[in-house]
């Protein structure tokens, strides 16, 4: 392999650029060659349609992929939640590291908990997920609260907090993580009351199919395991036909006795956005030893899911 910079093309974002800027350091360690960020727009970054109506399907992705194909760069970095399902044969994911916090996390004014918010608190969140999950959790605990749509980049959803107009919104903690903010956290969502999304967390390294030497070098960043549980929570995803903007949430991780690992658990969740209705479901079985095991693992799930009446929950199903 040559010696000359290597291009990764990134959104422009604050957190793209900042989860590419960390990708970038450790290629650089791992291949010894330079990095350099290539900026480029995507449709999710300039339409200001909310992402549920623009279907979400790729929106942030389709324009770094076409940057990937066309040759003017050579690797491009996802959040590994924004991407579809489906792995064009002419580009690989060359590597996907080890996974951030998946969980999701409050901002509130006053330094609030989920739970301290008071009788009708507004909380803003785009994601028919976080929504279902919400909803359906305060239903069960006798909360009252009203989740309201919105969408923007992180700082625009602070914003909101802070100007007092919401009294919470919902984030990704991976996110406020990678952009030093951590500090803006008030709560983190249990697991327990909101499955993340799909995938969430982590980050998918992708470059063309034709680049070997290239996949190989990158492939020094790749965790198995976070490969193995995102394989699974997405699966599960696909087999329900959904996509990245339904009302979906995943988490594959391991279970162990002491030390020794026994076995993957997959968990899952479909709900209407009101909260009315859920189907949560969880599978374990051994720890895959290939991907085509965790892919296994996800459809069952979904089958199960299915058979629960999943499908009739998710409004927002992609076509
Ligand atoms: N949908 C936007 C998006 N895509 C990835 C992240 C950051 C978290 C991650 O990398 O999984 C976010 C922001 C958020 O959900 O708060």
């Amino acid at each position: 392999m040559s010696t000359n910079a290597l291009r990764l093309g990134t959104r422009r974002s604050k957190l793209a650029m900042a989860q590419s800027r960390q990708v970038a350091d450790a290629v650089s360690q791992v291949t010894g060659r330079p990095v350099e960020l290539v900026e480029i727009t995507t449709y999710g970054d300039t339409s200001r349609e909310h992402l549920a109506q623009i279907g979400g399907t790729g929106v942030f992705v389709t324009a770094l992929r076409e940057a990937l194909l066309r040759g003017e760069v050579d690797f491009a970095v996802h959040s590994l939640k924004d991407l579809p399902t489906g792995q064009p044969e002419d580009l690989v994911l060359a590597a996907v590291p080890e996974r951030e916090d998946p969980r999701d996390v409050i901002v509130a004014r006053d330094a609030l908990k989920f739970t301290d918010l008071p009788r009708g608190a507004r909380i803003g969140t785009g994601s028919p997920r976080r929504m279902a999950q919400l909803n359906a959790y305060a239903r069960g605990h006798g909360l009252d609260i009203e989740t309201v749509p919105i969408r923007g980049n992180v700082d625009t959803r602070i914003g909101y907090v802070r100007d007092g107009e919401l009294d919470a919104v919902v984030l990704a903690a991976a996110g406020l993580n990678r952009m030093g903010r951590s500090d803006e956290v008030t709560d983190f969502l249990s697991v327990d009351t909101v499955l993340p999304a799909p995938g969430q967390g982590a980050l998918a390294i992708e470059c063309a199919a034709h680049q070997a030497d290239l996949i190989a070098a990158l492939g020094e960043l790749d965790d198995p395991f976070t490969r193995a549980a995102v394989t699974a929570e997405r699966s599960l995803l696909a087999a329900l036909e959904a996509g990245c903007s339904a009302p979906v949430g995943a988490l594959a991780d391991l279970l162990a006795d002491g030390q020794i690992v026994k076995e993957m658990r997959l968990r899952g969740v479909v709900g209407t956005t009101d909260g009315s209705r859920t189907v949560q479901l969880s599978t374990t079985g051994p720890v895959p030893e290939t991907y085509d095991r965790a892919m296994a693992l996800g459809r069952e799930l979904a089958a199960e899911m299915l058979a629960q009446g999943a499908a009739g929950l998710m409004g927002e199903r992609a076509q």
